[in-house]
């Protein structure tokens, strides 16, 4: 079977790298004689449309190659969910955490090589109400560090510094809440919870590695819930979080389940791959081998 291979280029992500990349990129198809479609898009609505219409078509897809960052991967997978169709990413946005914990680097000319020779697999996703994510939930304080860094201009020309600068901004006002959590069919609750991280992959927030143990094809949701702590220690644990140093301290429970409901008195913030998606209540649970993924 002839190989057909199609570009999602978002022109919006890390401060438009991504339509440079794409011009190298394209040079190094041609060269090789490699058949693909490419679509350059300033909305996701565009980009959800391109690929709406190669489903409709029934087209031969090889593989659809996002560059841009985790919002950009976060539309794409949610409309290939279902589907076999194979992905993957070539990292062009300002924290690229999904590429970071599936090792593909900057290093374009390398990762199209390896994409090139056409391996697959299926990984796990986590499901949240009628949504998917590749990487992390984060609910309570990393949630609203999100919602703060994403409403800041400035968060594209300081990538993984942003999130940083961010948390101690909301650290100064941010107060922690008494949550239930039922952890397969267990309930528990915690007190003063500073932050829930639910995981698929490892790392959020530009390089923040959360759950170090997390790996998207065991069935299992990795748990991270920070609690109990006074702020300076927080920070400390902070400090750790960066190298996943953090799940052994005082304050870190770190747990692995299938499914998990979250229920706190006052509503928190909850994101999916760095994109806001409401407050609590919520619930997530593993959704096995659902996604194709290209090695
Ligand atoms: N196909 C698309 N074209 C244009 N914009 C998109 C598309 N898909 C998603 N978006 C929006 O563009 C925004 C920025 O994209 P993205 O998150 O990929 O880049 P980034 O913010 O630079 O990187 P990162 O999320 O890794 O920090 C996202 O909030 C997302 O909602």
């Amino acid at each position: 079977m002839k190989l057909m291979y199609y570009f999602l280029v978002n022109r919006t992500s890390g401060k438009g790298r991504s339509v440079k990349v794409w011009n190298e990129i394209e040079a190094i198809l041609k060269e090789k004689n490699v058949e693909y479609q490419v679509i350059i898009t300033e909305t996701k609505d565009e980009g959800l449309a391109f690929i709406n219409n190669l489903l409709t078509l029934n087209q031969d897809i090889s593989g659809i190659i996002a560059l841009g960052g985790d919002g950009t991967i976060h539309e794409i997978m949610n409309r290939l969910i279902g589907t076999n169709v194979p992905f993957s990413v070539i990292p062009t946005g300002s924290g690229n955490d999904y590429a970071r914990a599936r090792g593909i680097s900057k290093d374009y000319v390398k990762e199209i090589e390896k994409l090139l020779q056409n391996d697959k697999k299926k990984i796990d996703l986590l499901e949240i109400g009628d949504r998917h994510c590749m990487t992390v939930v984060g609910i309570g304080f990393d949630a609203k560090v999100a919602d703060e860094a994403n409403k800041m201009k400035w968060k594209k020309w300081f990538g993984g510094l942003a999130y940083l600068m961010t948390i101690l901004k909301v650290l100064i006002t941010y107060k922690p809440s008494s949550i239930k959590l039922t952890l397969n069919n267990e309930e528990r609750v915690f007190e003063k919870v500073w932050l829930i991280a639910i995981a698929n992959h490892a790392y959020y927030g530009g390089g923040i590695k959360i759950c170090p143990n997390a790996l998207s094809d065991d069935g299992k949701l990795d748990i991270c819930i920070i609690h109990s702590l006074p702020k300076w220690r927080l920070l400390f644990i902070l400090a750790n979080v960066f190298k996943g140093k953090h799940v052994t301290m005082k304050g870190v429970d770190y747990l692995q389940v299938e499914s998990i409901q979250v229920d706190s008195d006052d509503p928190l913030f909850v994101t999916a791959d760095g994109e806001m998606m409401g407050q609590t209540p919520t619930s997530v649970s593993v959704k096995k081998e659902a996604f194709h993924v290209m090695l």
